[in-house]
């Protein structure tokens, strides 16, 4: 457990960065904390010594009560200021560690994603806060407590070492025991931690999905499949519970029998005067304080156990590779052609899987049009998946100005490409920062001005802050064809290399649609454009390709392409 906790300290120190003066200090003023309060049981046994003695004084109890009193107050504000500042460092690091998390679910790759629901992957996430739990007062406490009762053994050996020796015996015991239970609890703290990501998954899709459920009166077979999950969770937490139990009762049941054993041997002792009343005193003082401590150290592999579990849990997360691991080449140059040579992409869950596209070919360059149509699944979709490095192809090779996409950042190659999803994706913010992320001045000018150009004023008035309208949580105050001329707007004023659309014009009516049609053909805000589309009014813009299966020839070896010359 000890080595577990150190390697995963090592592992969240770069997170601690910031706060490693204030740890130290706050370490340091805990560790005051266990040494200001030690002499407490030796002065009381002294003072039982001095008063059962005929020099007893009340001079003596005086001064030595006053310093206890002091001890106390000393070691009580040393506590507040170190916990409070051990605390926040957590908090801090806890925070930095989750938005590396963020950021790393962000940069994993698709293949990753698809596999998970987001509850779960939300879930994996917020175990970022098991760092904020292991610098709680409770696992302070219980430091400070080890420090303690070091401390504590080393005083009792010097007060009565043959009574030390009946009490360091039984240690051994609470070793087998603090080990036989830890690993299971780390079994059952596992399966609490899995299954509850999990069922977080199933609410998540459940919350998520709440009007289609509403529609289609599915209520009941989500309710059930998170019952079952729920059962799971459950069963789990009795089993992590019943270890936790059993750990903390024979652990208590040892110091019970401890303190048992101790007091028959003493009074032994005392009877035969080779142990005073005030040494005895003493002795309990700190055998209490190691027996306490050793019961902390039992309930320190409880409440420390699900926080490395949590820990270990996140750093297998983070060690899961991103979609950029390996890649180091990047484009010197724009895009001005793009080689698809025989590739080919089936999408695999579990055992199952799904060939959609197989050895295709494409070649696209500088000033080409491509309307990419075909029959529902036929695998557009996932085509400029493959192009924008979303998915890795199986077989063949995709070519970015004679680059092998599998090397090239993509983050590089995604600054230079357009992208609007059939989903058509708002962020939450305004109109403008939907349109224009980081709205500079001269960007303003050019909205305003295409705006005007294809009479767009009535679509952006009719919202009742015009551009500063804010967007509902997923452009929920829109309606599909409003989002989408959002999105395409947002494209237009990106000016990237590449562009890429899917369905652009699916929700628009015949007046928006022809806006864009019109903007295609005249405004320059791509060099490579790629539409996908069942629509017959936006095939003329360029060449379809179609990835129909009736289309293809040469056994699938080449797709067709109609209107080549156009
Ligand atoms: N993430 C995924 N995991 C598994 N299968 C998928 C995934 N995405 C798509 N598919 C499957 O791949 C096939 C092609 O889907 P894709 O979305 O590329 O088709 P499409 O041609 O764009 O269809 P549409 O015209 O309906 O938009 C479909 O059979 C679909 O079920």
């Amino acid at each position: 457990m000890m080595k577990k906790m150190f390697s995963n300290l090592m592992y969240l120190r770069p997170y601690l960065e910031g706060s490693r003066l204030l740890l130290v200090l706050s370490f340091g003023a805990l560790a005051m904390v266990s040494l200001i309060a030690m002499p407490i049981p030796l002065i009381t046994g002294k003072i039982i010594d001095n008063l059962s003695s005929p020099q007893g004084t009340t001079h003596f109890l005086y001064q030595q009560v006053i310093i206890i009193i002091c001890l106390h107050v000393i070691r009580y504000v040393l506590s507040l200021i170190g916990k409070y500042y051990i605390v926040k460092a957590g908090t801090r690091a806890s925070n930095v560690l989750r938005m590396k998390m963020i950021g790393h679910t962000v940069d994993m790759p698709m293949e990753f994603i698809d596999k998970h629901d987001k509850g779960y992957l939300m879930s994996r996430i917020s175990e970022s806060g098991s760092i904020g739990s292991l610098f709680s007062p409770s696992v302070i406490n219980i430091l400070i407590g080890v420090l303690d009762g070091v401390i504590s053994v080393i005083l009792l050996v010097r007060i009565h070492w043959k009574l030390s020796l009946i009490v360091l015996a039984i240690i051994p015991l609470y070793v087998v025991v603090t080990v036989w239970y830890s690993r299971r609890m780390s079994d059952s703290t596992r399966k609490v931690s899995e299954s509850s990501a999990e069922m977080a998954g199933v609410m998540f899709e459940t919350l998520n999905g709440i009007e289609e459920i509403k529609v289609q009166g599915a209520k009941q077979r989500y309710i059930s499949r998170i019952y079952t999950k729920t059962d799971q969770v459950i069963t789990a937490i009795l089993k992590q519970n019943r270890n936790i139990n059993g750990y903390m009762e024979s652990s208590s049941l040892l110091s019970s029998l401890s303190g048992a054993i101790v007091l028959l041997f003493s009074g032994i002792m005392i009877l035969g005067k080779t142990l005073t009343l005030g040494e005895y005193v003493s002795f309990t003082g700190y055998l209490a304080k190691v027996l306490g401590n050793v019961q902390a150290v039992a309930t320190f592999g409880v409440t420390i156990n699900p926080i490395m579990v949590s820990i270990d849990r996140v750093r297998e997360y983070m060690d899961n590779k991103d979609e950029e691991f390996g890649r180091r080449m990047v484009l010197s140059e724009p895009i001005h052609s793009v080689n698809i040579h025989n590739i080919s992409y089936a999408y695999i869950s579990g055992i199952e899987k799904r060939s959609v596209l197989d050895q295709l070919n494409v070649n696209l360059f500088t000033g080409d049009i491509v309307i990419l149509n075909g029959a529902n699944g036929s695998g557009k979709t996932t085509f400029v998946k493959l192009l924008l490095g979303l998915y890795p192809v199986n077989k063949g090779t995709i070519l970015y100005n004679g680059m092998d996409i599998s090397c090239l950042k993509l983050s590089d190659l995604r600054r230079r490409v357009s992208y609007i999803s059939q989903k058509t994706y708002l962020f939450q913010g305004t109109i403008l920062d939907n349109i224009l992320p980081n709205a500079q001045p001269e960007q303003l000018v050019h909205l305003r001005a295409l705006l005007e150009k294809y009479q767009l004023q009535p679509f952006i008035s009719d919202f009742p802050n015009e551009l500063d309208t804010e967007i509902a949580h997923g452009g929920a105050n829109l309606s599909g064809g409003q989002r989408q001329m959002i999105a395409f707007l947002r494209t237009v004023l990106a000016n990237k290399e590449m562009v890429i659309l899917d369905e652009p014009t699916a929700n628009m009516d015949a007046i928006m649609k022809s806006r864009v049609i019109q903007m295609i053909e005249n405004e320059a805000f791509y060099k490579i454009l790629v539409v996908i589309s069942h629509d017959p009014d936006l095939f003329y813009l360029g060449k379809p390709l179609n990835l129909g299966e009736s289309s293809r020839e040469d056994g699938g070896q080449q797709f067709y392409m109609k209107n080549e010359d156009r």
